[in-house]
């Protein structure tokens, strides 16, 4: 159902776009506040804010750009309305006033040529340069436009509770169009996005959200029964649970994070998965006496490593305002302590798998060759190999995911084997 766009509802979206461009708080949470706190807001007016607002953070400097001055929360939204979402004057006409007629079609006819590389791209100037060094220009240009995009919904079938046909047929059943995801053997792409929260098979345990991209982690890490495994990262649980199910719900799996807030997130995902291997754990550091004490003893351990989440950019636009190349560099020295008090943990023969979910050589080959070059005891086993035993046909020695090509979001990984 499409929302009644009038003055009230509009006024609502530059009241959220308001909260945003303050840039205190991550977007998706100020949004969810918002609503929240404006329960009268119903399903289609909660979709228009929202898809509304983040064009804006999408797409902010060349909606700048097309939008002259004098800037403000008001004009920013008229011309997202008009140009990333094609909105016609005529279909604007509840809330545009005479006088911004000829200001709003000057705006929206000014050429994408025109703009200046950065601007095109609605990248700030550090990161439209670190891409383009990586990627050269034509490509950064693609990668952009994909990530200015929203995702698509995906979910990871709960192998413990179901199989990805059976939860198609279920979904099907019930008239949710769904398919299979062709990367992942767990993944099932929604060709919409119908609110899941309550959904019984939800409930039940059924499946989990996750970017099909994240779910390839777990295939890298290849835990097997019976196995110790860590996740040295676990945030609120998308790999733990992912983990624990190709466990087969054996062995022990260690779910550590510095975050209370985000370990307590998976406790009610856990009674959901059905999984009982699973043993979550807040450590105050990467050197904290828990990490210690499995030195040698693990068999895998995987470092979803904090990061500058810049492969996330469709769903959390707001980050590549919110980073910079200050906190990039911090993000690193983190990386680097967190990767070499992981490889203190597993055995002869174990394995670590380093991800982030950044674009940023910084981050991800930096981070692997220093690593390798300080730790003879590893080898990089090439993820093509890893993901082709499990029908994954990917190339490379690292995984490399990248929402124009792949059409997941960016995720960057590395398998690094012990020496037996
Ligand atoms: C990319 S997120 C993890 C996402 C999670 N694996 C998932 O799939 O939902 C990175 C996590 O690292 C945690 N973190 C930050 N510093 C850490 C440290 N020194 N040791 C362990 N975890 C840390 C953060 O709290 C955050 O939850």
């Amino acid at each position: 159902m499409k929302a009644r766009f009038t003055p009230a509802l509009f006024a609502h979206a530059e009241a959220v776009l308001g909260q945003l461009l303050r840039f205190d708080h991550p977007a998706d949470a100020v949004v969810s506040r918002y609503f929240r706190e404006h329960r009268q807001l119903g399903h289609a007016d909660r979709a228009f804010v929202a898809e509304t607002v983040f064009a804006v953070l999408r797409r902010g400097r060349s909606l700048e750009a097309r939008c002259g001055e004098p800037i403000s929360d008001r004009r920013l939204l008229l011309v997202a309305l008009a140009v990333t979402r094609g909105w016609s004057q005529r279909e604007l006409a509840p809330v545009l006033r005479a006088n911004e007629e000829e200001w709003l079609a000057a705006a929206k006819a000014k050429p994408e040529a025109d703009l200046a590389p950065a601007v095109r791209c609605d990248l700030p100037d550090w990161l439209y340069n670190r891409l383009e060094a990586q990627f050269g220009a034509e490509e950064t240009l693609k990668l952009a436009q994909a990530v200015n995009l929203p995702a698509p919904l995906d979910l990871r079938v709960n192998t413990l509770k179901t199989s990805r046909e059976a939860l198609l047929e279920r979904l099907a059943d019930e008239g949710i169009s769904a398919v299979a995801g062709p990367l992942s053997p767990t993944a099932v792409r929604l060709r919409e996005k119908p609110a899941l929260a309550k959904h019984a098979l939800f409930l039940e345990g059924a499946f989990e959200v996750q970017d099909e991209g994240s779910q390839l982690l777990g295939y890298l890490l290849e835990p097997k029964r019976g196995e110790a495994v860590v996740d040295f990262c676990a945030g609120a649980g998308g790999k733990t649970l992912l983990l624990g199910a190709l466990m087969k719900n054996t062995g022990r799996l260690y779910a550590f994070d510095v975050s209370d807030k985000r370990l307590a997130k998976l406790k009610p995902r856990l009674a959901r998965s059905g999984l009982s291997n699973v043993h979550p754990a807040r450590i105050e550091h990467e050197r904290d006496t828990k990490i210690k004490r499995l030195a040698g003893k693990v068999d895998r351990v995987l470092v979803d490593a904090p990061c500058s989440g810049l492969g996330t950019l469709r769903r959390n636009p707001d980050l590549k305002w919110r980073q910079s190349e200050e906190s990039v560099a911090e993000l690193t020295v983190k990386q680097a302590a967190i990767l070499d008090a992981a490889a203190k943990m597993v055995r002869p023969g174990g394995r670590v798998v380093y991800a982030t979910c950044s674009l940023l050589t910084a981050e991800n080959d930096a981070i692997v060759d220093a690593f390798l070059a300080s730790h003879p005891d590893f080898t990089l086993t090439p993820a093509s190999a890893v993901l082709a035993k499990h029908g994954i046909a990917l190339d490379g020695d690292l995984l490399r995911l990248l929402p124009h090509q792949h059409n997941t979001d960016g995720f960057f990984a590395a398998v690094l084997d012990k020496k037996a």
